[in-house]
């Protein structure tokens, strides 16, 4: 049974979800924070759920032994080390809708409090002083905000400001003028976007093109007075030069929920005029918990008992309808990548791979992770599907893939060439009704193979007497053949013979059939079956 490690605080319904689902589960809502346990305790588990305090590094990743899925309880997986994930074949899941109303709530909650200065207010009139007059604030009726990233939560924020009556403008490079239209914003440039918001609100992921997106110069070229709130990333505001446009009075008020540095005990943003903070609340309603809770616990169990995969952000999904309709093209796209990787010895420099019939339709990207782990385990152990992909790109490895309808006598057929520095060759199979892959075509040669775990693989010269010699040299040496495939391009012209054999193919009889007449090649292939 497969076993997940809940790190961090995420609501309990999630420990039943996956005890509903047969996944055994550890809820330890506090050791996310404490490293070394971390660490010491993370082998021993199928998945990892986390939300944002559990840091899963490159550290974590590899002793991370038996770790499959990490499935963060949230939308950011900053927190997460994606490229050390993908590399070790686990895969990142996250939740990227669970809580975008809640937080799209927060910014408008932190715009309100901005104008007028509620928290300092309370804490005021708590206090017994009845300040009326320092309190001053802006409507926010007919006033510009700016969106910097308009995507779930910006396009959200976005509506709901245009309900409030306020003239919306959206920077976000990925916006579609007709998605502008539906949400009811005009699509501007950031510099224009800088010089007319009275509000400017961020909801960009933190990237290399997004750190510092409101730098000293942004904030140099705002509206005197502007209000700038950010419910999404530290890092996205140069908090410095903020701090000082707050003490100068070129920015009115800002509001964060976010900061460069997080748990934020310090920050030269505290105690600046006009600011509301508030300790990364963001996602924090129960209806956001319970919905990122179940369905991170929804998705990381399909995908340990299943095999279905959705919203992963390093691997194709698998939907848990086509999970069951895939699995024998998965078994067949395995059996082709290691067959043509085993068989490959010199310098790999493309894969092209092409789907034919009803499998066309299906899910190729998944099954072309597949066929690409199954090419590069041979050469590289620790591949799999999740890696597989970005592994071939890193090596210069053109992957190519074609879809096609049916043109044969197959219903469905795939076939996988293997191009390397020296050759170009190919393996085809198919899958029956009966759901299991047959070997089809191995270099342009017709035949009808079912893989076992060992194949001796021979290419010979189609000459009589080399199926007696064969038998021969086999039987000497008391190996069973349990199948016997055999397939030529002519007759006298090159042959290929196939066999799965009850036992191992030691190398003294490699050898040995190496030295019979007419033998080109010969090689033990091995499958996992
Ligand atoms: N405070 C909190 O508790 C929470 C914060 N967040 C954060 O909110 C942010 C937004 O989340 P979603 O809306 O769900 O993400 P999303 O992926 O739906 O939207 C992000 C948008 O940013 C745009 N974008 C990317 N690069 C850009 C650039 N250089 N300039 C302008 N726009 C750019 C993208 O095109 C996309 O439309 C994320 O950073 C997420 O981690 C999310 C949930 C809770
Ligand atoms: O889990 C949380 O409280 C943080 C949520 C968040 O920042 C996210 O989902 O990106």
């Amino acid at each position: 049974m497969a076993k997940v490690l809940i790190s961090d605080k995420l609501s309990p319904t999630a420990v039943q979800v996956f005890k509903d689902k047969g996944v055994e589960v550890d809820y330890l809502p506090d050791l996310g924070k404490d490293k070394d346990k971390l660490l010491e305790v993370i082998g021993q588990y199928d998945g990892l759920a986390i939300r944002s305090a559990t840091k899963a590094t490159e550290k974590v990743i590899a002793a991370a032994d038996n770790l499959k899925v990490i499935g963060r309880a949230g939308i950011g997986v900053d927190n997460v080390d994606i490229d050390a994930a993908t590399q070790r074949g686990v895969i990142v899941m996250n939740t990227p809708f669970g809580n975008s109303i809640t937080t799209a709530e927060h910014a408008i909650a932190m715009m309100f409090a901005c104008a007028r200065q509620i928290p300092a207010a309370d804490a005021s009139t708590q206090q017994g002083k009845w300040e009326k007059s320092k309190f001053m604030g802006v409507e926010i009726t007919n006033k510009t905000l700016g969106v910097i990233g308009c995507g779930n939560i910006g396009g959200i924020v976005a509506t709901r400001a245009v309900g409030l009556k306020m003239k919306v403008i959206a920077f976000d490079p990925f916006l579609s003028p007709e998605r502008a239209i539906e949400l009811g914003v005009e699509k501007v440039e950031l510099e224009d976007l800088f010089k007319r918001a009275d509000f400017i609100s961020l909801h960009t992921p933190l990237t290399d093109k997004t750190r510092n997106v409101v730098s000293r110069e942004a904030i140099a070229s705002m509206k005197d007075g502007v209000r700038i709130i950010n419910c999404a990333r530290g890092g996205l505001v140069d908090e410095e030069a903020l701090a000082e446009a707050l003490k100068s009075g070129k920015v009115a008020g800002a509001a964060f929920d976010v900061f460069s540095e997080e748990p934020a005990k310090e920050n030269v943003l505290f105690g600046c005029p006009n600011i509301v903070c508030t300790p990364h609340l963001g996602a924090s309603t129960s209806e956001a918990q319970e919905n990122v809770a179940i369905q991170v616990a929804e998705q990381m169990a399909d995908y340990l008992v299943n095999g279905a995969v959705s919203n992963a952000l390093n691997m194709p999904s698998i939907t848990a309808e086509e999970a069951p309709r895939l699995t024998p093209f998965v078994k067949l796209a395995e059996q082709l990548g290691s067959f043509a990787g085993q068989l490959t010895e010199t310098g790999l420099k493309g894969v092209r791979i092409e789907y034919e019939g009803q499998v066309a339709d299906m899910n190729t990207r998944a099954l072309t992770s597949v066929v690409l782990s199954g090419v590069l385990k041979p050469l590289l152990s620790s591949v799999n599907m999740v890696s597989a992909p970005a592994v071939a790109k890193d090596r210069g490895i053109v992957v190519e893939e074609t879809r096609r309808e049916q043109q044969g006598a197959y219903e469905n057929y795939i076939r996988l060439t293997i191009l390397t520095e020296r050759q170009e060759r190919s393996v085809a199979g198919t899958v029956f009704s009966n759901g299991k892959p047959r070997i089809i075509q191995i270099k342009g040669i017709n035949m009808e193979a079912t893989l076992g775990e060992t194949m001796l693989y021979i290419t010979n010269h189609d000459k009589p007497g080399f199926i007696g010699r064969l038998g021969t040299v086999l039987g000497q040496e008391a190996l069973n053949i349990a199948t016997f495939n055999l397939g030529r391009k002519e007759a006298g012209d090159e042959a290929i013979a196939l066999l799965e054999i009850d036992g191992d193919v030691s190398e003294p009889i490699v050898k040995q059939i190496e030295g019979l007449e007419g033998v080109v090649q010969t090689k033990v292939l091995k499958f996992a079956l």
